[in-house]
């Protein structure tokens, strides 16, 4: 029988506070999923209704065919990595790792190798025998991290385990959860805020808002075709039109812009997504017919910002300010200049046409 974590109609309510609304989720074995979603949108109850720690108001939990919702959390077999790294601090690295193999009376000599092949795993063996007070932060987590599958659990469940540390320890340690849950074939649900992280680390992400999944699969997917608005703001980054169709055409202040796939009724207001990376750039000599006919517009670079890899331009298009992402070989052949003016081209195919706008709260 596959070991399959399945959500069938989970519901949790604090008083009238609808903190999950109706989660449906099959978690097939040695999958990484990341519930990805802004604050408040229920994840976090979510993961604990999964360790135990919370109870559902309503619908099942099973597991490997077996309906968990009663079942303790020690009696779960899940392995937990908080935040809050939780370690013992009176013990040492190799203390805290065999902790609980100890609990569950292991003979030492297994203990001894188990916690030895997972110091290698995490990169800690030079530091057994320290305390956590003499730790980094990044290393304090690998020893959480160590702790959790030094057990072997069946399902390893992690609450924005890497939110605490600085950007580069953290974009080191997600390859390490990683490549743990590949080696191992551990399957892991994964916490996060933030997009970029759920993006890079998951095999699926499950987006959520106002306690209910929005969309599922694979970070391609979800990436490439967010279904709703607020999907194709929360992850990654989009520039939003709001416009109305006129002639087959989007109408918005002066310009027209041809947009695929657009459906049939006429004179409504479409909301409009394009991926910054999505718009080119086109070299001059430009024909005037071109600028009427073919979804091109001259605008000027009102703010040059270096992202690495890319160069984000910032510009107005009919008042409302805009960016593209042009590859960085690209933007350094062009030589622009803040102030300077540039003509830009949108694919007709970038757009993704929404008929509600999802209105970010900040
Ligand atoms: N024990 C509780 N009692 C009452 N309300 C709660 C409790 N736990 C969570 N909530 C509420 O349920 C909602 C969902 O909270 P939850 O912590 O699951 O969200 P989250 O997506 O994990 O957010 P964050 O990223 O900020 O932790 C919030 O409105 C929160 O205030």
């Amino acid at each position: 029988m596959s070991k399959k974590l399945v959500l069938e109609h989970i519901c949790k309510n604090f008083d009238s506070l609808i903190a999950v609304n109706d989660v449906n989720l099959v978690v097939e074995p040695g999958e990484f999923l990341c519930l990805l979603g802004p604050s408040g949108c229920g994840k976090t109850t979510l993961l604990r209704i999964i360790t135990g720690f919370e109870q559902a108001s309503s619908g099942t939990l099973s597991y490997n065919g077996k309906v968990i919702n009663k079942v303790i959390p020690q009696k779960r077999d899940f392995g937990i990595v908080f935040q809050s790294y939780a370690l013992f601090p009176n013990m040492t690295v190799k203390q805290n790792m065999a902790f609980g193999l100890n609990m569950r009376k292991m003979p030492q000599k297994l203990i001894d190798e188990r916690v030895n092949e997972i110091l290698k795993l995490v990169g800690l063996t030079d530091w057994q025998n320290h305390y956590p007070a003499q730790l980094s932060g990044g290393q304090q987590q690998r020893v959480a991290l160590g702790r959790a599958i030094a057990i072997k659990p069946k399902v390893l469940l992690l609450d924005e385990p890497l939110s605490a540390l600085d950007a580069k320890i953290r974009v080191r340690l997600r390859t390490v959860i990683k490549r743990l849950q590949q080696d191992l074939g551990i399957t892991m649900i994964y916490v996060t805020h933030d997009q970029e992280e759920a993006l890079s680390i998951a095999d699926r992400v499950a987006v959520m808002k106002d306690g209910q999944v929005r969309q599922i699969g694979s970070p391609w997917e979800i990436y490439k075709a967010p279904k709703t608005s607020f999907v194709a703001q929360f992850v990654g980054t989009s520039n939003f039109i709001s416009a109305t169709k006129k002639n087959g055409k989007i109408q918005f202040g002066q310009r027209e812009f041809v947009v695929s796939g657009l459906t049939d009724a006429a004179g409504e207001t479409l909301h409009l997504a394009i991926r910054p990376e999505k718009i080119e750039f086109v070299a001059p000599p430009i024909s005037p017919e071109q600028y009427v006919t073919s979804n091109i517009v001259e605008v000027v670079a009102e703010v040059i910002t270096f992202l690495g890899a890319v160069v984000r331009i910032t510009f107005l298009l009919e008042g409302k300010e805009m960016d593209v992402d042009l590859p960085e070989k690209e933007f350094e052949k062009i030589g622009l200049q803040r102030g300077e003016k540039l003509t830009l081209y949108f694919p007709p195919d970038a757009f993704h046409v929404y008929t509600e706008l999802f209105q970010e709260v900040i």
